[in-house]
């Protein structure tokens, strides 16, 4: 087996590399490329593991042919335009606890460092003013802290300031009652925690509800003397409006770790007195680095690997544990979707997933995910089962999803039914042996049968000497038949067929099969 092939594309610490090749992969580490050295070499990868520094554009996802997975070793994947990875099937991961702790260190640096002005301080003292009237500072004790983001990092934080004695306020949409509580922090509406806050500390990621939370007119509603630390994102405030409120004196000073544009180079916040920043250094320990590249490295090789999804961010998780489980269950599904996509005809507007018996303890995503990449198969050759429920969605698919506890006939059972112009069509698989996908009912009609290869279907009245005249017309074909399997509704009903062959039927064949006396429909299916 070919080993999937990694590329590390921005500084990282070593052991991800190692762990990589541990786990199976080959690995290039190629940190400091530019956009379009990265595009020329890309389609020789499996996964791209990145910091901050790569973007991944469209351009570059374009460029990506057999790209699986985009591993993020931190927390915020602004470099990483997700919708336009989800339509390309590419898994983007993030480590999302790995340097929580040091960013939450860091903001509580920056609190203590505009408190007592320190690296203005010791810029001075270094040049030997000796400036020991010109810094009055302030004490954390007794304090408010207003925490805007209460969630890993903000929860963190706030138990730090806690712990110096602070008053916390936090405001976070998503913050509950009893949650609050937990943490020992008053939760509150922004106006007010804007209006209480001798220090405020940003913890959100960016998105159109954050971006510029921190505006001219919201930073008019603090109070004067406050003082702002900012670890989260550039664009969390208006940075011109935070150099007018420095300037005036309205802010007593202000940290910042992350700006709008990065690499900064040139802010009107530079220079500005009270005003103290970092290079992004958020998350630069050590200990947050080794973490993270472990765990990036882990992830990544896992899903390449074993199909096992952690801390995905466009695709439900899936343990490594799980993985090999589900996976005689999607290869079922995806043959359930493609059937139901082959066989319906016409618009089709609603999908039910239906799981009874053991596969309803699984997790239904990734079943469902298989179902509908089979099924989109029929519209799309880059659809996969990260990309085909966007793909579904995009057309305007209702996707219902249903599990079943109890057994049915089989022990475990998946059900797939299409709502299309002419009807309802239901398809139904199972696993025998827990591991052979078998389909075991096509539109109300038992039949037993493998989706494999080159298959034939044909729908035909019930009645004698039907089979021989099919297996005549093949044969005079010259095309050899692999296996058959009848089922019917009643006797003398309406029957069907569904034989796989060695090799593609031609359109002259389907159409010899079609002028058979008794025949209804046939159709040419591949899996
Ligand atoms: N400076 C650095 O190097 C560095 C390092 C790590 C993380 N970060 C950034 O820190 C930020 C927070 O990371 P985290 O791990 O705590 O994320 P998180 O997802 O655990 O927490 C974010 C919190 O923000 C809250 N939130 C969302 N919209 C909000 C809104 N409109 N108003 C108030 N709160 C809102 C969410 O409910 C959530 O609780 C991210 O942007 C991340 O990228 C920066
Ligand atoms: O990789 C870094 O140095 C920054 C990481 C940080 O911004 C994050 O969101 O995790």
């Amino acid at each position: 087996m070919t080993r999937p092939k990694v590329l590390i594309s921005d500084k990282m610490d070593p052991n991800a590399a190692k762990i990589f090749e541990e786990r199976g992969c080959e690995v290039d580490v190629k940190p400091g490329m530019t956009p379009e050295e990265l595009a020329a070499v890309i389609g020789e990868y499996d996964g791209l593991a990145i910091r901050s520094a790569t973007k991944v554009t469209p351009a570059i996802l374009d460029a990506a042919t057999r790209l699986k997975v985009v591993g993020r070793a931190g927390i915020g994947v602004d470099n990483v335009d997700i919708p336009y990875a989800s339509g390309k099937g590419v898994v983007v991961m993030n480590t999302p606890f790995g340097n929580s702790i040091t960013t939450a260190e860091h903001a509580i640096a920056l609190i203590f460092a505009v408190a007592r002005q320190i690296p203005e301080a010791d810029r001075r003292t270094q040049a030997g003013e000796w400036p020991k009237n010109d810094f009055m500072g302030v004490e954390l004790t007794g304090k408010t802290l207003g925490l805007i983001g209460a969630g890993n990092i903000g929860s963190i934080v706030a138990s730090r300031a806690l712990g110096l004695k602070m008053k916390v306020v936090a405001y976070d949409p998503f913050l509950t009652e009893e949650r609050a509580v937990e943490m020992g922090v008053e939760k509150a509406d922004l106006d007010t925690l804007l209006a209480k806050a001798d220090f405020i500390t940003l913890h959100t990621p960016l998105t159109d509800q954050t971006r510029n939370i921190l505006s001219r007119e919201n930073l008019a509603k603090t109070r004067k003397g406050v003082r702002i630390v900012n670890c989260a994102r550039g664009g969390l405030i208006d940075e011109a409006a935070l150099k007018d409120a420095l300037d005036s004196g309205h802010v007593a000073g202000a940290a910042l770790d992350v700006f709008e544009t990065e690499p900064a180079k040139d802010s009107p916040l530079f220079g500005t007195p009270g005003f103290v920043s970092t290079p992004h250094l958020g998350a630069s320990t050590t200990e947050a680095q080794v973490n993270v590249a472990l765990q990036v490295a882990e992830q990544m090789a896992d899903y390449l690997v074993n199909g096992g999804v952690t801390n995905a961010l466009n695709m439900p998780s899936l343990s490594a544990e799980e993985a090999p489980k589900l996976k005689p269950y999607m290869g079922l599904a995806e043959k359930l979707g493609s059937l139901v996509g082959q066989l319906a005809h016409g618009n089709l507007t609603k999908i039910s997933i239906e799981r009874e018996g053991a596969a309803a303890e699984l997790s239904g995503k990734p079943i469902e995910g298989a179902v509908l990449a089979g099924l989109m198969k029929q519209y799309s050759d880059t659809v996969n089962m990260v990309n085909a429920p966007y793909l579904a969605k995009e057309r305007g698919l209702d996707i219902r999803s249903v599990r079943h506890e109890k057994e049915g006939a089989y022990n475990t059972l998946v059900r797939v039914t299409v709502a299309t112009d002419a009807g309802d069509r239901s398809v139904a698989g199972t696993l025998f042996g827990n591991e052979n996908p078998r389909l075991v009912e096509i539109f109300g009609i038992g039949i037993e049968a493998e989706l494999a290869g080159h298959m034939l279907y044909i729908v035909n009245e019930d009645a004698p000497g039907f089979i021989g005249r099919i297996g005549t017309l093949l044969g005079e074909h010259g095309i050899n038949i692999g296996t058959f399997n009848l089922g019917r509704r009643d006797a003398g009903g309406e029957a069907i067929l569904l034989l796989s062959v060695d090799q593609p039927i031609p359109d002259t064949v389907i159409k010899a099969a079609c002028a058979l006396q008794g025949v209804k429909l046939v159709k040419a299916l591949a899996f």
